[in-house]
Parts: structure tokens; C-alpha cells; sequence
């Protein structure tokens, strides 16, 4: 199966915001990263994917299963990593063990006992006095004790020092090396997806705006630096976003072709990066 994840035509209102038409694939075998400015609807589209929120209108699928008839088995197959404290609070990893352990098939007390030795996290100490990068291991060291395939995290290195961080995604990558593993996360640190990252899940005011590899990501988007004269009704189609100034403008393309056959020589191209591009879209999706 090459898709792990299957969101056709999702829609969630709020009272004051909607997530809208979601149509979003995640690969089996790479790591997604889940970008968006605040507020974007990335924590309600990952609720939406563990069935934690109800979509108003849309399918949802994962492992090629729903959740209506199936949550059980999706629920075993998935490790839900997200920034907070998941656990109640006065237990120890141990005691955790024991309640969560026989929710899973695939449990593995040994795996369980490795990670907590690797991630040097005590078992006898309450949850409550764990620093939040320890409660981001502990909750990771969770997810892969039983042997999750997809590993589902919102925002997980949010709020953890350099060094922490690194190994977290350092261990990321190690899970991957058996190729059977997805990984999809949220994060605003765009390191951390230059470091990790296969694809690039960016969402922008409740909607998505693309689901790219970073190869095609590098590919198709630029910025261009050129005089205000170059500008006009046809010229300005091949941006998704204009900055004018007195000296010329910056742009955006999601079409670096199409810009060097409209324009030539006469404009820079220069490498877009994912901050760029976040900026370029901050007032919402321009339909191009
Ligand atoms: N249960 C709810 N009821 C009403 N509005 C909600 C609810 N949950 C989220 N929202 C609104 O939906 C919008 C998107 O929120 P969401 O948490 O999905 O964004 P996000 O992209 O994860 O943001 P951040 O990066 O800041 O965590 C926000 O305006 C939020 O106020």
C-alpha cells in the first residue's frame, strides 16, 4: 500500500474557522513534515486523523481502513506522539507500562525496557517531575513499544533544547531504516525538516496548499528579483506572490520554468526556501 494516510475532500467548521476540502495523501515508507503558520489547522487536521474530531464532511482513511468500522485495528498500527502531557500525571513509567501494555497486540515489554534505557528516562519517577523533552521520549518510547507503523506527532520538538532535538530526529531517521515505517509531525522549526523530511505537507488558512517532496519543492518554487517594468496583467501569472518596491520586485513561483521562459535573463532566480514560501502565503492561498 502506498498511501498510509487518505483524507479525500475533508471539511471541518468551527465558529470561526474552517479546515476546508482536504485532499491529502501521506507515503508509506517517508517522513511527512506538517507545516503552516499558527492557527493554519494543522492540530485539528492531525485530531481529524486519529479520530479524535469528526470531519463535517469528507473520507478519512488510514492503512486503507476507516474509522467507523475499524478503529480498533487503525488504533493499534499508530503511535499518537503530541507536545503535553498525555499521562496522568502522579504515575511513573512503570505503572504506565502496565496500563497501556495490554491495549496492544504488538506490545513489546522488552522494546519498551530498550527505549527507556536509550532515551535514559527513570521508571520510578512520576510522570509530573519529567522536563518536557523526557515526556516527549517517554511518550515516543510509547508509541514505538508497540511497534507502531505510522507515528503520528503534533509538533513533537516543540520546546526542546538543540541537543535534545537533534537526537530526537536523529532517532526518527534510525526508525526508518526498515522502510515500513511513516512518519508524519507538525512543527514550526524548519530545520528540523531540512534535517528529516521527505515531504512537505504545507497548510494555510485551513487549507491545503501543497503535499510535495522536497525535490519538487526545490524544483519548482524560486524567487525573482526584477525591474517593476517586467510586470503586467500576463507577466504576474507566473507568481503566487508579488512584494513590490521602489527598486523592483521580489516574487514567489511555484513555476520556475514558466518564469524563465516568460522572463528570460532579464529577472535573478534564486532557491525559495520553505521560510520564503510560508511568507509568500501568509495572506491566505492564492488559487493561481
Ligand atoms: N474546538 C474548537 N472550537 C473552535 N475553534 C477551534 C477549535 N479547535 C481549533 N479551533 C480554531 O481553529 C483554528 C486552527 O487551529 P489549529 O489548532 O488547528 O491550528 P494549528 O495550525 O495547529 O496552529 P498552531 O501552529 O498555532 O498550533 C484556530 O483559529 C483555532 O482557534
Amino acid at each position: 500500500m502506498e498511501n498510509v494516510v487518505e483524507l479525500k475532500n475533508v471539511t471541518k467548521h468551527f465558529k470561526d474557522f474552517s479546515v476546508k476540502n482536504i485532499d491529502l495523501q501521506v507515503k508509506q515508507g517517508f517522513i511527512t513534515g506538517f507545516i503552516g503558520a499558527n492557527g493554519a489547522g494543522k492540530s485539528t487536521t492531525i485530531k481529524m486523523m486519529m479520530n479524535l474530531l469528526k470531519p463535517d464532511a469528507g473520507e478519512i482513511n488510514i492503512f486503507g481502513l476507516d474509522y467507523k468500522n475499524h478503529e480498533k485495528a487503525i488504533k493499534e498500527r499508530i503511535g499518537f506522539v503530541y507536545d503535553g502531557n498525555v499521562f496522568f500525571e502522579g504515575l511513573n513509567l512503570r505503572d504506565i507500562k502496565r496500563i497501556v501494555a495490554p491495549a496492544y497486540k504488538h506490545w513489546d515489554d522488552e522494546l519498551f525496557d530498550q527505549y527507556i534505557e536509550t532515551f535514559g528516562l527513570p521508571l520510578n519517577k512520576a510522570i509530573k517531575t519529567f522536563s518536557k523533552g523526557m515526556q516527549m521520549k517517554a511518550s515516543l518510547a510509547i508509541a514505538l513499544s508497540h511497534r507502531a507503523e505510522l507515528i503520528i506527532m503534533d509538533e513533537p520538538t516543540a520546546g526542546l533544547d538543540p541537543i535534545f532535538r537533534r537526537e530526537l530526529l536523529n532517532i526518527l531517521q534510525e526508525l526508518m531504516i526498515d522502510g515500513s515505517r511513516t512518519i508524519f509531525f507538525s512543527t514550526h522549526i524548519i530545520t528540523d525538516l531540512d534535517r528529516i523530511a521527505d515531504y512537505i505537507t504545507f497548510m494555510q488558512g485551513g487549507e491545503l496548499v501543497f503535499n510535495q517532496s522536497i525535490h519538487d519543492i526545490a524544483e519548482n518554487y524560486a524567487l525573482v528579483k526584477g525591474g517593476l517594468d517586467l510586470l503586467d496583467r500576463d507577466t504576474e501569472k507566473d507568481f503566487v506572490h508579488i512584494h513590490r518596491a521602489p527598486t523592483g520586485f521580489q516574487a514567489l513561483t511555484a513555476n520556475v520554468n514558466a518564469v524563465k521562459r516568460t522572463f528570460g535573463n532579464t529577472v535573478v532566480i534564486e532557491r525559495a526556501s520553505l521560510e520564503d514560501i510560508m511568507y509568500s502565503f501568509k495572506g491566505g492561498v492564492h488559487h493561481v
